[in-house]
């Protein structure tokens, strides 16, 4: 029996569509792993009643078909699926770093990228690496067709999660298909200034990085609330908002200082709205460890 503890994480952070994740420092999966004849999955915790125990439709399933390592897993659920905080993801990056050291297949941490990834397929249709990433190597991860590049940063954070569903792949579905030449321009000017932001820990430029005119508006209607959520997050001192992942969860970045005032900014402005939400008061972590 081996013991994993894979982080949630918010991918996108704006500018960075598809490519930039953090991993948060709460909250996150825990997962137990053993060796046996076939893969079978026992799911508690957050949201198990909505997450499939078939390994064709589990992502650790896909993760254990992928390094031929059959197991009994058993996943206690702390990241709430269709949340924008990497629920599937959390789940395949500990599948994927506890069957690696379980078999000793021997691969690397940015080797088991793609692997976990096949599992974010099983869920979204698409093996998108910006969730796994930061999951399995911690930090803020560059996700590229020719690997990924790791920033150890532990900018602070608010993760606002309200009481409202929406899955990854309707969130996948209102990306518009093309965009400006003046949008480009203005999406890597803000994508350099956030990882400039990482590698320095300022807030600040993180925050004023995360400004999107892409994909940000087109999933904000899915969101209720969020254009007042933002604007009341930045009022209570938020460098920068945005939505996390494939949304509901809203992400402020923020100074340490501010983090109470913001998270109760956000809940009382979805609760203005009826809406009931979690705020969490976190800040870029570590991966996944192994226990
Ligand atoms: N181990 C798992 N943990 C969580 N969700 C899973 C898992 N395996 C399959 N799923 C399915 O994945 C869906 C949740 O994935 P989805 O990508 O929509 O949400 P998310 O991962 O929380 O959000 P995001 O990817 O935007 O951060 C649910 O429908 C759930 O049934
Ligand atoms: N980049 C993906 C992340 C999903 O968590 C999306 O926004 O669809």
């Amino acid at each position: 029996m081996l013991t994993v503890r894979a982080p949630a994480t918010s991918a996108n952070l704006g500018s960075g569509f598809d490519v930039f994740g953090v991993a948060l420092e709460r909250p996150a999966d825990v997962v137990r792993l053993s060796k046996a004849d076939r893969t079978t999955i026992d799911v508690t915790g957050a949201g198990s009643q909505f997450i499939p125990e078939d390994p064709e439709k589990n992502t650790v399933g896909a993760v254990a078909e992928a390094l031929e390592a059959p197991a009994h897993i058993e996943i206690d659920k702390g990241v709430r699926p269709a949340s924008g905080l990497g629920s599937s993801a959390a789940s395949a990056a500990a599948a994927a770093v506890g069957l690696n050291e379980l078999y000793d297949r021997g691969y690397t941490r940015e080797e088991l990228v793609p692997i976990a990834a096949k599992g974010e397929a099983v869920v979204s249709g698409d093996a998108h690496d910006d969730n796994v990433a930061p999951s399995i190597m911690g930090g803020f991860t560059i996700a590229t067709a020719s690997g990924v590049r790791q920033v150890d940063a532990s900018i602070p954070l608010v993760a606002c999660l309200p009481d409202i569903v929406v899955s990854t792949r309707d969130a996948r579905r209102v990306v518009p298909e093309n965009a400006r030449v003046d949008q480009l321009v203005e999406t890597v000017g803000n994508a350099a200034t956030l990882t400039t932001g990482m590698h320095r820990d300022d807030p600040g430029l993180v925050g004023e990085g995360m400004h999107d005119t892409v994909v940000t508006p087109a999933r904000a209607k899915l969101i209720d609330g969020y254009e007042s959520v933002r604007e009341a997050a930045l009022d209570a001192g938020a460098t920068g908002v945005t939505i996390s992942g494939a949304g509901p969860t809203v992400i402020a970045a923020c100074e340490d200082a501010d983090q109470r005032a913001i998270a109760s900014a956000m809940l009382d402005t979805f609760g203005d709205r009826g809406i009931d939400a979690r705020a969490y008061q976190t800040r870029i972590g570590r991966g996944a460890k192994v226990f």
